[in-house]
This record gives C-alpha cells, sequence and structure tokens, in this order.
C-alpha cells in the first residue's frame, strides 16, 4: 500500500502510540509524551485515532474547543486543529462534532477514509513530532495507519502482566511483519508509591516491569506509577501541570527522543 503524504504540513516524526488492550493508558501516556515534549520545546500535534473513544480533548482539558472544517471541494474538506495552551495541535473526532457523547456508528472502510482525512487534510505545519493515539489491538486502524501513515515508530503501551503481554506480542510482531520499528515498551500503572517511602509496590505482579519488557523482547522506555492524582489533574484541566512536576514523565520523553 502507497505512503499518503500530508497535504498542509510537515512533521519530522510520525510516531504510533499503540496497546494490545484497551484501558491500559495509552492515551494517557499520549498526552503525557505531547505535554513533556512540548515542555522541551518542539512543536507537537497529535492525531486521536481512537475515533470511536476519543479521550485527548478531555484529558488536555480542551472538549469545550472546536476546531475548524473547511470545504476544499465537493469530495475534499480540511481541518484547523484545536491549539492547547501549551502550543499542542489537536485533531481528533470530538473536536468536530456538536456534542461529544455522539457517536460515529461506522464501518471500517468509512472509519479509516474519515481518519485519513483527518490525517492528510488537517493544517498541521510544521511539527518534530506527530503521536497518533490508535485505537487498541490489531484491528483495521491500526493496519491502514501502519501501512500507509509515514510511521517513523510505535510505542507500545502495556501493564506488567503476563496476559498483556503475550497480547503485545501479537501487536510487535504484526509492526515487525509490516516493516515498523518498535521504539519500545511504556508500561503504566505499573506501581504504587509507598506513601512515606520510597518503596515501589508492584501492583499486577511480583515481576518487575522491565523482566515483564525483556519478556516480550523489546526496549523499556519506563513505567509510571497508578496514581490518583493524575486522575484528578484531569478532572481539573491540570494534566500539563501534573505530568510537568512529576520526572517520570519527561525520562520517558527523553528515552522516546533517543529511540524515537
Ligand atoms: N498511571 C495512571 N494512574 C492512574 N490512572 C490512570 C493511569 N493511566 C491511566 N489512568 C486512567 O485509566 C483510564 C484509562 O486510561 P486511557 O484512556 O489512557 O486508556 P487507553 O488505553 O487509551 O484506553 P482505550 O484504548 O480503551 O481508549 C483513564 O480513566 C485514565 O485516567
Amino acid at each position: 500500500m502507497n505512503n499518503i503524504e500530508l497535504k498542509y504540513g510537515r512533521a519530522k516524526k510520525i510516531i504510533g502510540v499503540v496497546s494490545g488492550k484497551g484501558g491500559v493508558g495509552k492515551s494517557t501516556v499520549t498526552a503525557s509524551l505531547a505535554v513533556s515534549l512540548a515542555n522541551k520545546g518542539y512543536r507537537v500535534g497529535i492525531l486521536d485515532a481512537d475515533i470511536f473513544g476519543p479521550s485527548i480533548p478531555r484529558i488536555l482539558g480542551i472538549e469545550d474547543v472546536k476546531g475548524k472544517v473547511e470545504i476544499v471541494n465537493p469530495q475534499e474538506v480540511a481541518f484547523t486543529p484545536v491549539t492547547t495552551k501549551e502550543g499542542i495541535k489537536l485533531v481528533s473526532f470530538n473536536s468536530y462534532i456538536a456534542r461529544e457523547e455522539d457517536v460515529a456508528m461506522w464501518r471500517g472502510p468509512r472509519l479509516t477514509a474519515t481518519l485519513t482525512q483527518l490525517y492528510q487534510n488537517t493544517h498541521w505545519e510544521e511539527l518534530d513530532y506527530m503521536l497518533i493515539d490508535m485505537p487498541p489491538g490489531t484491528g483495521d486502524t491500526a493496519l491502514t495507519v501502519m501501512q500507509s501513515y509515514n510511521l517513523e515508530s510505535i510505542v507500545v503501551v502495556s501493564t506488567p502482566q503476563s496476559m498483556v503481554s503475550m497480547i503485545v506480542k501479537k501487536l510487535t510482531s504484526m509492526a515487525n511483519s509490516l516493516g515498523i520499528r518498535v521504539s519500545g515498551i511504556v508500561q503504566n500503572m505499573s506501581y504504587l508509591e509507598c506513601g512515606g517511602c520510597s518503596e515501589k509496590i508492584n501492583i499486577f505482579s511480583s515481576k518487575s516491569a522491565k523482566e515483564h519488557t525483556l519478556e516480550i523482547g523489546e526496549i523499556f522506555l519506563g513505567e509510571l506509577p497508578m496514581d490518583p492524582k493524575l486522575t484528578e489533574s484531569m478532572e481539573k484541566k491540570e494534566f500539563s501541570k501534573y505530568v510537568i512536576s512529576r520526572p517520570e514523565f519527561a525520562e520517558l520523553a527523553g528515552n522516546l527522543e533517543i529511540m524515537g
């Protein structure tokens, strides 16, 4: 399948953020990487490719802001992204519909055609990084993105559990067979912080996040704690403040700068 080129801008690196299973924190990690990279001075865009469950606008606290759609010709429209206060350019299905609870009841071909328009026909201008928040799993959308969007690599978000690792291996096999490089694995909700001591309490398994990553056979990009303050920060629209205050996120973005 041919590569699809961006019509209105350029991105130096396009990185897909993927997960084997839903709910492991892929969108949270995508948004946190965007905040950390923007904080380091990079020009960052996010394509929220999770059209059935677009959560990035809420994570970044801009669910009430709408992007603009302009009609280029009867077959084609162009999109202006929503820009966050951190300067991140976001394109999400929810930013172009009237009510965020409205649903896209579409089968695969319509879904991928719409996503491709969002990818290709957005006024991205100049980006250092475009992060694509993919729907979970190895389905239709993941296949289209990996086959025809100019991906530099993928970052895989997981939780340190053998069952999830098994599903992640399916995803990395898919990437390998399509010639897509895997930058590494982020192990999310990996541990709890002990209040009052520096100990990390593993949540899912006695094995460490690094050991789980080695079992998958990929590079360990980092681990993040399960922290109720993270969810609270989204509710208070203070996600970027939270991310910037925690060294784990800057470390993760630093590892992506090296491996991405
Ligand atoms: N490290 C964390 N600590 C606490 N809560 C977290 C953490 N990471 C994610 N969450 C919470 O877990 C839930 C799922 O996260 P998120 O939406 O990022 O997952 P996802 O993998 O993108 O899900 P899906 O692919 O099904 O859309 C959210 O409510 C989010 O706030």
